[in-house]
Formats: structure tokens, C-alpha cells, sequence
């Protein structure tokens, strides 16, 4: 599927502040491919459909991950983790997108997970250093961004992670599974620091 007709589904499911962020990751995930060597057909088609689904209903969410293989923990956790999963199954299903990477690169954009594949990585990173977000700490991330994918990728899972536990929220796992693995990788594959 080529970039215009993807744009042209997500219009009808997002209203415009959505849209021209949706429009800002595609671009920034475009960026990042090219930098990392990565499939930019692949990025930026992920991150067109990574919001698709931000505003289906709950009760449409609810049962699509029941009803599919997503896993059913995600339902004791806020709802604004649903639409990154539901996304993947509902993108196959709606509009045959069957592609794997693909797929996972929206399932796991909003809480990354352990050994996110660069396609993965590009997406988490470029819906969280797009050029509309302006929170505490995206400077930093953007300019790892530049040098290090994964050193940046370690940043934002660390800071969702110092995010929410000041608001004393709950946490889903694989954001710290996420940041283990990263943690891992920055260091050499050592649990231990860097070798
Ligand atoms: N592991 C997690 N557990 C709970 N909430 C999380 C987790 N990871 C991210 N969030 C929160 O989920 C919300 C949605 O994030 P995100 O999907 O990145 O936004 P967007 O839909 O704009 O791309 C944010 O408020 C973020 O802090």
C-alpha cells in the first residue's frame, strides 16, 4: 500500500490535531530509517496506521482483544494501551495489511517491549520525538536520536517509565522489559554494566 491511500484511511478515523501528528511520525520515521538503513516503504506505512484505532470505541477494543490472540492483561491496564495492539489486527483484518514487521511496529509503539526489531525502534522513537511533542527530556532524546538508536530508545523507556511512577501510575511490563533489553544492549549483552 503506497503512502497516499494509507493517509486517505487514517483520515476517516482521526480528527486533525491527530492526523497532522500521525503525518509528523510518518515524516520522522522516514528520517530515521534513512539514517539506520531501514525499510522506509515499512516505517513509514507503521507509522501511519499507529493511531488508526486511537478513537474506536472501548467496547470495540475490548472485544478484539479478546477475541484475538493480543494478550488479555492488556485489559488490567488503562485503555490507552489498547489502540496500538488492536491496530495490528484490525489493519490485517480491515485492510489486509499482513506484513509481520509491520504489524508489530504498531502493536508495540506505545510501551516498546524486549528485542524490538529497528523497524520497531524507529516507530516507538519517532512517535516519541516527533516535532510536536515538546514534554521534558525530548531534546536529549532527539539528539541520541541523531547518534545511537537504541541509547535513545533506553532514554524514552526510562523516562515513561520516571513519568508515570511520579504520577504514581500504573505500569504495563513491557516498557521495562524494554528497558532492560536495552540496558543490555547499551552494555554489550551484560546484565552486569558495561563489560
Ligand atoms: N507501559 C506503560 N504503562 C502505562 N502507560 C503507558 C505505558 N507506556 C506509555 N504509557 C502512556 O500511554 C499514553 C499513550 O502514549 P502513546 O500511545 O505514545 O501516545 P500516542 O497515541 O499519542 O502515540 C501516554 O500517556 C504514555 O505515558
Amino acid at each position: 500500500m503506497k503512502r497516499e491511500e494509507a493517509i486517505g484511511i487514517v483520515k476517516k478515523y482521526l480528527p486533525e490535531k491527530r492526523l497532522q501528528h500521525t503525518l509528523r511520525v510518518a515524516d520522522t520515521a522516514a528520517l530515521l530509517a534513512d539514517k539506520y538503513f531501514a525499510d522506509k516503504e515499512k516505517a513509514v506505512l507503521a507509522a501511519i496506521f499507529h493511531d488508526y484505532c486511537k478513537y474506536r470505541p472501548l467496547e470495540e477494543m475490548k472485544r478484539c482483544i479478546i477475541e484475538s490472540d493480543l494478550p488479555k492483561d492488556l485489559l488490567e491496564y488503562h485503555p490507552e494501551l489498547w489502540h496500538g495492539p488492536v491496530a495490528a489486527v484490525l489493519i490485517a483484518r480491515e485492510h489486509g495489511i499482513q506484513d509481520r514487521e509491520i504489524r508489530l511496529a504498531i502493536q508495540y509503539h506505545t510501551t516498546g517491549r524486549a528485542h524490538m526489531s529497528l523497524l520497531e525502534m524507529i516507530v516507538f522513537l519517532a512517535d516519541y520525538i516527533e516535532p510536536g511533542r515538546n514534554f521534558p527530556g525530548v531534546e536529549e532524546v532527539r539528539a541520541m536520536a541523531e547518534k545511537d538508536i537504541i541509547q535513545a530508545c533506553h532514554q524514552a523507556s526510562k523516562n515513561t517509565i520516571q513519568h508515570l511512577m511520579r504520577k504514581g501510575e500504573p505500569i504495563y511490563p513491557d516498557t521495562f522489559y524494554a528497558y532492560n533489553d536495552l540496558t543490555k544492549r547499551l552494555n554489550g549483552g551484560s546484565v552486569f554494566g558495561r563489560k
